[in-house]
């Protein structure tokens, strides 16, 4: 697909969540409402887990199948009733073999699934005195790359811990994308030391742009999202940032940076691939 303009207006939302799935949903829904009235984005994200509380003892109780469950079905009219795209955060999906996979949902102005991602890399950590998450004991992984296409462009989408391989954004920018995002919900362990780094290591490494959508920090919640929703340009440098309670990040895109920073240090051409190489593995 041809690209049909270099400026994309984005609109990242950073939303509070709770135990009550329909409230939620429904905040979700007042809060793209709002967006595309005020600001007119092209594309809308949402943060990681919006639809259920961000813990293993929750996922398997609010998950839902997709596309037809109760959010896909939210997050498909309201993509279709404004022609916007959705990002639409993750939620716990019930899976084939009821397996469950933390998802992300893409849907199209027309209001189709254009892609489902599911996290790759399970954030299963133990850090002494911050915090221990295994989402491996209730979520499977997901073994699929996801670049969807809007106006020509080429994004890559990703799941939070999945931001910390490298090796998952190269493979993006080596397929042509000139983006990259990441629901995510990073905590108040990790997110001060890493968060920002993370993500302008992404954006500088492969010369693209890096969005990253958090749910609002709630001090009363099991597990305490960091916030600070980002957009950082391919010269890794913070375009726009939320603080950390709910708030609607708008962001004009100019995607003529990426072609600018690939030209004037390139890096990508001067790679030793007679040396070594990140490949994709056949499956
Ligand atoms: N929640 C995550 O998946 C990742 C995270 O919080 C971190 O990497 O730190």
């Amino acid at each position: 697909m041809s690209k049909t303009s270099n400026i994309m207006r984005l609109a990242l939302l950073q939303l509070k969540g709770s135990k009550d799935k329909v409230a939620n949903v429904q905040n979700a829904v007042t809060k793209i409402e709002a967006a595309v009235k005020e600001h007119k984005p092209r594309l809308i994200t949402l943060p990681e887990c919006f639809n259920a509380p961000y813990g293993t003892k929750y996922f398997r109780e609010y998950s839902e199948t997709i596309p037809d469950g109760y959010t896909s079905q939210q997050l498909s009219n309201l993509a279709r009733k404004h022609q916007v795209y959705i990002v639409g955060g993750t939620i716990p999906e019930l899976g084939e073999n009821d397996a469950i996979y933390n998802t992300c949902t893409v849907w199209s102005p027309t209001g189709d699934l254009v892609a489902k991602h599911r996290k790759m890399h399970l954030f299963d950590i133990d850090v002494k005195g911050g915090i221990r998450f295994k989402e491996s004991e209730t979520l499977s992984a997901g073994n699929d790359f996801t670049i969807i296409n809007v106006d020509g462009h080429k994004i890559g989408i990703g799941i939070c811990y999945d931001i910390r391989f490298e090796e998952m954004a190269r493979l993006y920018r080596n397929a042509g994308c000139e983006m990259i995002i990441y629901p995510a919900a990073f905590n108040m362990t990790t997110g001060p030391l890493h968060w920002e780094l993370l993500q302008r290591s992404r954006a500088n490494d492969n010369q693209l742009f890096v969005v990253t959508t958090s749910p609002a920090r709630d001090t009363s919640a099991e597990y305490v999202a960091y916030g600070h929703s980002m957009v950082v340009n391919p010269w890794a440098k913070v375009q726009q940032s939320a603080s950390e309670g709910e708030e609607i990040v708008v962001a004009d895109i100019d995607f003529s940076e990426v072609e600018q920073v690939r030209q004037q240090i390139p890096v990508f051409g001067q790679r030793r691939l007679d040396l070594y190489a990140t490949e994709r593995k056949a499956k």
